[in-house]
């Protein structure tokens, strides 16, 4: 039995994971850790990572930026392995995550869905062929509007992947309003949507003369996150110190 502390339990994605661990017998919930207490969790919740003492296998993360260097700090000195979910990070904390993981496991993904995991891996194939023939890149995103982090951790992440297939030559652009200049060619767009519930939408164009390829992946429930960030926890518990990503998880 894998015992987790759900870390942000009270927020959206940590009640999908407290229901969907509820129903799987190789897996439980032994602590909570949010700000937010609303007792209405079947598990002890801490208010702050630093005060839980309960003794888990491993970590499901799904808080807030501002919580990520207290975890970290947990982590180091306690070795417990974390599935890191938050998205909106710094440079800072992505470079701490690192030396985190020289002491604990540390799997860390902008979306822990089946689908845009395997759409990291095809568009290094598309780039690769599509980017020298004169394609233009551009991403879209598309959330609900409680979300705080702009563009998502997926944009990022599929952009990074492209941009890592193309020897990490190209530049990000978030906001065209203050150029007056035609689109360079060695450049990724990335546009973001908020509104109403949408769960999210990631649309990859490859825009080229005469033609157009859009990839897009729509996530219609949160459920999809929570399956994958359960699934890395399993996976996760026991491993040895090192910085994991869900291409570990499934292969
Ligand atoms: N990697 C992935 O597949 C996914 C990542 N996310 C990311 O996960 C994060 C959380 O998403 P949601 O659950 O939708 O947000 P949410 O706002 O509903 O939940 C966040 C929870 O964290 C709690 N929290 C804030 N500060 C805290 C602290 N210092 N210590 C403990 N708890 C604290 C809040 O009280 C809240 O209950 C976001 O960064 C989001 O982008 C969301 C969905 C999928
Ligand atoms: O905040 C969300 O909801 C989501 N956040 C992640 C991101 O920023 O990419 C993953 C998913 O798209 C949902």
């Amino acid at each position: 039995m894998t015992k987790v502390i759900m870390h942000g339990c009270n927020g959206k994605m940590g009640r999908t994971i407290t229901e969907i661990i509820a129903a799987d017998e190789g897996i439980e919930i032994v602590a909570g850790v949010d700000s937010f207490d609303e007792e209405i969790n079947s598990y002890p919740v801490f208010s702050n990572i630093e005060l839980c003492d309960v003794e888990a296998d491993v970590i499901i993360d799904f808080s807030n930026a501002k919580a990520i260097d207290g975890l970290l700090d947990y982590c180091e000195q306690r070795k417990v392995p974390c599935v890191l979910c938050t998205t909106g990070l710094s440079e800072a904390q992505l470079d701490r995550i690192k030396e985190v993981a020289k002491e604990a496991a540390m799997l860390k993904s902008a979306n822990m869905s089946l689908g845009v995991n395997m759409l990291l891996k095809l568009l290094k194939e598309a780039a690769g062929i599509l980017a020298p023939a004169g394609f233009d890149i551009e991403i879209v995103e598309r959330h609900h509007n409680l979300k705080v982090d702009a563009p998502s951790g997926t944009a990022l992440a599929l952009a990074d992947s492209i941009n890592e297939e193309l020897g990490n030559e190209y530049e990000y652009v978030y906001d065209r309003s203050a150029r007056r200049e035609k689109r360079p060619r060695k450049e990724i767009g990335i546009s973001a949507v908020r509104g109403g519930t949408i769960v999210g939408d990631h649309d990859v164009i490859f825009a080229g003369t005469d033609e157009v390829i859009t990839f897009s992946h729509s996530a219609y429930t949160k459920a999809i996150f929570a399956k994958g960030a359960v699934q890395a926890a399993k996976f996760l518990a026991g491993k040895p110190a090192g910085l994991y990503d869900m291409s570990h998880v499934i292969g």
